[in-house]
Order: structure tokens, then sequence, then C-alpha cells
């Protein structure tokens, strides 16, 4: 396949300071040796440094989303997939934005669903699948050239298993799809009866077990192992229409023994060789 992996190096305003540091690993630890092994002709782009010099969170954050559209629309031209490395979840609002998408598949520890009115850490991409949704952020959101949100019922969460009380409380209220890594293929298929054509698939690597596979600060228990998550992801992926993918929140700080690189690559092989398959 034709593939635009799109680099997007910050982490909440900060430009290659803690998982925004990860993208440049993954890409150092052999990815695009990896893919080309595997058939894909791939490109590599950088958003570069972000012109915003009061380096704010949330400024900057949507600005990173505006370069990722812009990338995406070029990409997209030129008949590849994009494929983001990012440090921030909310760069997802971006991708979503670039690649026109009307679904959304959100593989992440976390659901991402709380709002500044539920927030108690003041993080934006504890709020980047609200965001994605129009729950918050509905101005800066809408001046990410493309942005349209998400109807909730064609947005499926995996293994989101650290939820807030304010998070459980918007999800009760809403017909977002919801259940473990393992359930998750099958949920793909009701996803796909919600009537989307354009599905982005979204995986903060905090998704996987900490106790197997440790991505960045978040250490709750449980989740898929890198194997377990691989299988889930490429039957998802053998059954969606998916236009794009973010693979999010990798610090390299917690890796010591850099096992997170060769797992995204392996990871990536499989979900896009489901897609060659239906090309
Ligand atoms: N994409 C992430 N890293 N999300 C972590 C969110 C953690 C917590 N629920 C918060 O709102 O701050």
């Amino acid at each position: 396949m034709k593939l635009t992996i799109i680099l997007a190096p910050y982490d909440s305003g900060y430009y290659h300071g803690g998982c925004g540091r990860g993208p440049d690993a993954i890409v150092a630890g052999g990815l695009v040796e990896e893919l080309t092994l595997h058939g894909h002709d791939v490109i590599v782009v950088d958003i570069g440094e972000i012109g915003n010099e009061q380096g704010r969170e949330i400024s900057t954050g949507f600005a990173v989303c505006s370069a990722i559209s812009e990338k995406i629309t070029a990409s997209r031209k030129d008949g590849r997939l994009p494929v983001v490395l990012c440090g921030n979840c909310l760069t997802a609002v971006g991708a979503v934005a670039g690649e026109s998408a009307d679904s959304i598949v959100w593989a992440d520890q976390h659901g991402d669903l709380n709002t500044p009115e539920t927030s108690t850490y003041g993080f934006l991409d504890g709020m980047a699948l609200a965001t994605v949704i129009g729950l918050c952020w509905r101005p800066m959101a809408n001046a990410v050239p493309g942005f349209k949100p998400l109807e909730a019922s064609r947005c499926m969460l995996v293994d989101a298993r650290d939820l807030d009380a304010g998070e459980r409380h918007t999800l009760e209220g809403l017909p977002i799809l919801h259940g473990t890594c393992a359930e998750a293929p099958g949920l793909a298929d009701r996803l796909a009866a919600a009537g989307g054509h354009r599905t982005h698939l979204h995986i903060d690597l905090d998704i996987h077990d900490p106790e197997v596979l440790q991505a960045n600060r978040y250490a709750w228990p449980g989740g898929p192992n890198p194997d377990e998550l691989r299988e889930s992801m490429r039957d998802v992926a053998a059954s969606l229409p998916v236009v794009g993918i973010t693979i999010s929140a990798y610090d390299p700080a917690f890796d010591a023994k850099g096992d997170v690189p060769p797992a995204v690559g392996r990871l990536l092989v499989d979900v896009l060789d489901a897609l060659r398959k239906k090309a």
C-alpha cells in the first residue's frame, strides 16, 4: 500500500517532550524498514515545530491538529493512507478532519471523554474523544480544516478500563459502542451497521497490559498483550472501511528496554495487511 507516516512530535504543547519523543523513537526503531520489507511504499513527513510562541497547551494542541489535517489532505491527493504517529490523543481530531472520517474506533486505556466541566486533571488529552464527538472545545475543533464532529453512535471505545466518574456518566448517556479488545471484532460489525463509510482507527499505546508492555506513565492493570491487541485490531480493520490510523502516546522514558517500537511495527504490519487484502 502507499502510506504516509506523519509525525506529530508534541505532548501537551511541548515539542519533543514526554510523549512528543515517541514518534521519532518509533521511526528510529525501524518502522519504515519493517513496512517496506512487507511491500509497502512509505514516505515520512514531519509537521515540524508549530509556531505558537506562547506555548499554550490548548492552542498548540489544536494547531497540531490543523497541521495534521493539512498533511493528510496532501497525502490523500497522492493516494496514500495516513498513519499518524503522535504524542497526544487530541491529534486524532486533526486526522478525523483530514480524512473526512465519519466513524471511529478508539482503542485506549482511557475513555478520553472528559470535558472542561468534568475533568479534574485539566489534561486536554483526557477530553480528546469528547472533542471528536463534539462535546467540547467546539470553536477550536471547528477551526481545524475539514473537521466535523462524529456521531456518538458511530464511535467504538475499546478496552477503556480507567474511566473517571464523569466519563462513566457521559458514556451511559450516549450510544457509544464499548467493549474489551476481545469483543472489538464483534462490535465492529455493529459499528459497520451504524452506517459509517470512512472509519478512523485510533490506538493509544497505553491500551496494552502494562505488566507486559508499558507505553507511558499510565499503568492501569489489565488490557491486552501485544498479540491480543494485534489480533483484535487486524479483525477490526478487516471488517471496517479504515481510512487512516493514529498511534499515540508513546513516552520512551517508560520503556527502558525499547520494547514498544517493534510492537508498533508488528501491529501496523498486521492491520495494514488486513486492509490490503480487502483492496
Ligand atoms: N489520552 C490520555 N493519555 N488520556 C489519559 C486521561 C487520564 C484522565 N482520565 C484525564 O482526564 O486526565
